[in-house]
This record gives C-alpha cells, structure tokens and sequence, in this order.
C-alpha cells in the first residue's frame, strides 16, 4: 500500500531538509523510507528529513514534556541515510519556520518557543532575519586523529558536543580546506561511541575583527556526507577555535560555511554557559509524494 506525503522543501545556509506534518504521529516511516524521501535522485532530496509531530504522540516526545510541558512540537530528525540524530541546529531553524507557515505555531518575531528535539529541549527564538536557538551547554575534551582525502598527514581533532557528537580538526590555510576530498568520510581514531560529524577549520586573518572570531569551515556529516553547512557543526568549530584561542577568546563568532555564513555566541546562563547559533531559515517549494 503507497502512503502520499505533503511535504516542504527548506534549507538553512544550503543545508536542506524535506519536512512533513503529522501533528498525530500517525506516519512512521522507516529507514528505508527516510532515506528514499532524501535520495537526490530518486526522492525529493535532502540532507536530512524532519517530521513535525507533537511531542505527546511519540516515544521520545515524554522526556521532553518532562523537561518543559512547554514544549508541544517535537523535531523529529533523520539524516539523509535514515538514521535518526540528536539534533540539528539548521534544521531547527527551517523546522520554525516550516511550523509558522503550516499554522501549527504563532511566533512573532523576538517570542521563543520550546522544542522537543532527541538532544534535549531546545528553545527557538524568532529574530528579524531568521532564528537564533540556544544549543544549551557544551563540551569540548577528547582528542582523536582524522585522516580525510586529500590531506597529507592525520591530524589531531578536538572532540565536542552540542547536542550531538563532533570532531573538529583545524588546517592550515584556505588552500588545503579548499583541496580536501569529502566525498568519503573521514577516518576518526578513536571513534566516539556514536560516531562523529567532521568539521575542517581555518581561521580568517586576522581571526578576530571587531571583537567578532571568525573562521571558515567545511563539514563531513554523520549519516549524510558532505553538506554546505551544518549548524551544530558551525557551533562546535567556533567552540574548538575558542578554546584554542584561550584566554581573551571571542564569545560571538561568524561561520562561513559553503552555502552562507551562521552566527554563534556563548552566553553565561544560571546553569553554566551555553552555545547559541543564529541565520536564515527558507521555504522553498511543497509537494506530495507517494511512498
Ligand atoms: N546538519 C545538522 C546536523 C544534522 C545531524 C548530524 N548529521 C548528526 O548525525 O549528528 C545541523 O545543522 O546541525
């Protein structure tokens, strides 16, 4: 029996997303299914696929209540290959602004709402040109080699986590960032238990302008390969360059990533610092598919 979907089409900074409501949590889909709604040339294409469900209507939805009976909506995410993540800091932007034009969600701009996401609450706020979510706390410890194509000798990464598990591994210059092959996925020794996102940094010269830290970066992502931007990755390779600053590091830092630039800032809360990330968040185009 086929099953037709509506769906959006979204993307933040060129990372996109096919995204669907099932407010009921009616259509689970399975791996296979994901991965097919993803395939950019049998599917619709994407880099992950994002179901808006209510969070009283799915397994995992019942800890996010717990955390905050605030948090209606939860982002339930999957990457390009089917496998589910913790979260995703582009696709939450794009998921607020996909519930906003579905009429699931009121959130005018400066309001924040809570949501549900398998990393945790997070909580989305409307800003004048996009979304900023705060990524809540972080760690940055844990060293691990990366060997990648295209790079001569391994290099040490700097393992972090926002939510979900990265590793980020600074070069040295423009050249060698614009030289890696990514079409295969980095190496990494010893591999965190659940894998890891692999970002690639170079600083901008001079790194800090205007008090603002800013680098480059490109990304190898867990379960959907080479993407133009990866937000919690963005987020994760300013807190690796910031804490190899040291001292008298930037709090706010931008990103270029391949399909735009994000923000990121640390900001002290009562329960310790957290990371935030801002940018853009686009509807491109809806449609119906039959599974
Ligand atoms: N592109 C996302 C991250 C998506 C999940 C990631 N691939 C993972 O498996 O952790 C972002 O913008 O953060």
């Amino acid at each position: 029996m086929s099953i037709d979907i509506a769906f959006t089409k979204g993307h933040g900074t060129g990372n996109d997303f096919v995204l669907f409501s099932d407010p009921d949590g009616a259509v689970v889909l399975d791996a296979a299914q994901l991965a097919a709604l993803a395939d950019r040339r049998f599917g619709i294409g994407g880099d992950g696929v994002i179901r808006a469900v209510r969070s009283a209507n799915l397994p995992e939805g019942s800890g996010a209540l717990d955390e905050d009976p605030d948090a209606e909506w939860f982002m339930d995410y999957h990457n390009a290959d089917g496998s589910p993540a913790e979260m995703c800091g582009n696709g939450i932007r794009v998921y607020g602004a996909y519930l906003i034009s579905e009429g699931l969600l009121d959130l005018p701009v400066g309001e924040t709402v809570s949501i549900g996401t398998r990393g945790g609450v997070r909580r989305l706020t409307r800003t004048d040109d996009g979304f900023e979510v705060d990524l809540g706390p972080f760690v940055v410890a844990g060293e691990a080699m990366v060997a990648a194509r295209r790079l001569e000798i391994d290099r040490p990464g700097l393992a972090v986590g926002v939510g979900n598990p990265h590793v980020v591994v600074a070069l040295a210059d423009d050249g060698e960032l614009d030289a890696l092959d990514l079409s295969e996925a980095p190496v990494v020794t010893p591999l965190p238990p659940d894998g890891a996102n692999v970002e690639f940094v170079v600083p901008a010269e001079p790194l800090v302008a205007a008090g603002v830290g800013r680098i480059r970066m490109r990304v190898h992502e867990r379960g959907s390969g080479e993407t133009l931007s990866c937000g919690t990755g963005a987020a994760a390779a300013a807190l690796a360059t910031r804490a190899w600053a040291g001292r008298g590091a930037p709090d706010a830092w931008r990103v270029r990533v391949p399909g735009g630039e994000v923000g990121v800032r640390v900001v002290e809360t009562p329960d310790g610092p957290h990371v935030l990330l801002s940018g853009p968040a686009e509807l491109v185009f809806d449609g119906t598919v039959s599974l």
